[in-house]
C-alpha cells in the first residue's frame, strides 16, 4: 500500500502528494519519498540535487526554470507556509499557460511535483518559512531563466492579503513577460 497520496491537478504530470502521516505520543513519523511508491503511480524520476532555502513574509522567489538540463521538482515546507506556483511552458500541452497553486505548510506537509517543462515559484505567506525541495537535474546557472511573477497573460493569483511589500531577488526583478519568452520546451 503506497504511503502517498497522489492528488491530480487537471495539469497532466503535476501532483500535489499527501504523506501518510504517522502520529503517536513521540510526535510523529512520515516518509517523504519512496521511490518503488512513486513508481507505482508512475512518477519515474531520478532526483540528483537536494536544496534548502529559508524565506521570510512577502518573499516571492520566482518564476524560474532552466533552459537546459531542465528539472523536475519535488517541493515541501518544513516551517511556515508557502503559496506555491507552477507553470506549464510544454508548446503543445492542452493547459500551455496555464498555472496551479497550492497552499504548502509545516502542518498540512504537502508536497507539489512540478515536471520539466514548467516555471515555478513561491510566495511565504507565514512570519518565516523553510522551503525545501529535490531536483531531477544538478543546478546550472548558464541555463536559468524565467518569467515575470505578475505576468498578466499567466495571471497568477498570489494570497497578496496581508502581505505589504513583494520582496524579489535583482534576478527576479529583470524577467521577461511571457510572451517574450522563447522556449524550448516540449508536451
Ligand atoms: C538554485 C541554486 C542556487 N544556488 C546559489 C546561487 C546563488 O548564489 C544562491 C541563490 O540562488 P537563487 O537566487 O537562484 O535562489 P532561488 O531564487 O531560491 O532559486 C530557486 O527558486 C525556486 C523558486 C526554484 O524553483 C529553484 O529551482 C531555484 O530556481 O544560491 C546554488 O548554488 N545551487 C542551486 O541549485
Amino acid at each position: 500500500m503506497s504511503k502517498f497520496k497522489f492528488v491530480d491537478t487537471g495539469i497532466k504530470d503535476l501532483y500535489i502528494i499527501e504523506p501518510n502521516v504517522f502520529g503517536d505520543n513521540r510526535g510523529y513519523f512520515m516518509e517523504t519519498y519512496n521511490k518503488q511508491d512513486f513508481l507505482q503511480a508512475g512518477l519515474t524520476m531520478e532526483f540528483v540535487q537536494d536544496n534548502e532555502s529559508k524565506s521570510s513574509k512577502g518573499v516571492l522567489r520566482g518564476l524560474h526554470f532552466q533552459t537546459q538540463h531542465t528539472q523536475g521538482k519535488l517541493v515541501r515546507v518544513t516551517s511556515g507556509e508557502v503559496f506555491d506556483v507552477a507553470v506549464d511552458l510544454r508548446k503543445g500541452s492542452p493547459t500551455y499557460g496555464q498555472w496551479k497553486g497550492v497552499l504548502l505548510t509545516e502542518e498540512n506537509k504537502k508536497q507539489f511535483y512540478v515536471p520539466e517543462g514548467f516555471a515555478h515559484g513561491f510566495l511565504v505567506v507565514s512570519d518565516e518559512a523553510v522551503f525545501n525541495y529535490k531536483c531531477t537535474d544538478f543546478y546550472a546557472p548558464e541555463f536559468e531563466g524565467g518569467v515575470m511573477w505578475n505576468d498578466p497573460d499567466i495571471g497568477v493569483e498570489w494570497p497578496l492579503e496581508g502581505i505589504n511589500d513583494i520582496i524579489l531577488s535583482d534576478k527576479d526583478e529583470k524577467h521577461k513577460s511571457f510572451k517574450e519568452l522563447d522556449l524550448p520546451f516540449k508536451y
